[in-house]
């Protein structure tokens, strides 16, 4: 980035903590990230990650700290309110809808935008109504093209390999171009052509992106910055290749 260039802040976790019982989740917490950057969260097990992704997505409400999106603070919004602002989340056991079709599962994702009409327009099927969903239509199977996955349009989720199922998890949350995206392990289950796969689909979003993962040579070729993780506590912040040198950080998670 040049200087003087203004750069905007999409989330923003500060003093964040989280209690289970005796368990301190998280603990003081704060980052920031630039819109349109790829941040990588990394840590040993049970270091926090997919806790603080429940706080950034809503799921989860902090015992301490805020939750900027976008600049607003959205500490007290729920996940509903989050996913309106652009929000989006892919998992660690990925979430499609078996009973779907692959196309299916990707227009929930658009349904939601309206159609037009509502049961009326549905019932005289309107030409507007028809126009807009051959728009969703096509645009969901462009989507489906750009993740490889236009051959299993009609396929049924629940029969896919863990692979393809976590490329239509990908595939529908992208379909609204969202600002925001969450991916927790998603190279978890992919092979290296997936992966190399799945590494060209999201650098080719326009699209912050927050990821956590356990594949090291994967995160220090996805991510521009890397915010490391322990027992809770942030232990560093830095590019690639600080990371990979940091002696704090080789001790606790990279050997
Ligand atoms: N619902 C819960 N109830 C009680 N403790 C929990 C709960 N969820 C997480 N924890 C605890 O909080 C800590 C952080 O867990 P979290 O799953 O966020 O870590 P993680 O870094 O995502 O781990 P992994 O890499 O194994 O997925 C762990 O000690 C975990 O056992």
């Amino acid at each position: 980035m040049s200087e003087g260039v203004m750069t905007r802040t999409a989330v923003e976790v500060a003093g964040v903590g989280v209690n289970f019982g005796g368990v301190r989740a998280l603990n003081g917490v704060s980052f920031a990230v630039e819109e349109g950057r790829t941040y990588g969260f990394i840590g040993p097990n049970g270091a926090g990650k997919t806790t603080l992704f429940d706080v950034v997505t809503g799921l989860r409400r902090p015992t301490a700290g805020t939750v900027r999106l976008h600049g607003a603070d959205v500490t007290a919004t729920g996940a509903l309110g989050r996913s309106r602002m652009g929000i989006r989340r892919t998992f660690q056991r990925p979430q499609v809808f078996g009973r779907l079709t692959v196309l299916d599962n990707v227009l929930t994702a658009l349904e939601w935008h309206g159609g037009g009409g509502g049961l009326l327009g549905d019932l005289l099927a309107l030409p507007s109504r028809r126009a807009r969903e051959r728009e969703r239509r096509e645009r969901a199977l462009a989507v489906l093209e750009r993740c490889g996955l236009a051959s299993l349009a009609g396929a049924y989720a629940a029969d896919l390999p863990i692979g393809r199922r976590r490329m239509v998890e990908l595939a529908r949350a992208i379909a609204d171009d969202p600002s925001v995206l969450l991916l927790d392990e998603p190279t978890s289950g992919l092979d290296a052509d997936q992966s190399a796969r799945f590494a060209e689909v999201i650098a080719g979003l326009d699209v912050t992106i927050l990821l956590v993962e356990h594949d090291v040579g994967f995160v220090m070729d996805t991510c521009e910055r890397l915010v490391v993780l322990n027992l809770g506590e942030v232990i560093a912040e830095g590019a690639p290749a600080e990371i990979r040198e940091d002696p704090v950080v080789r001790s606790a998670y990279l050997g």
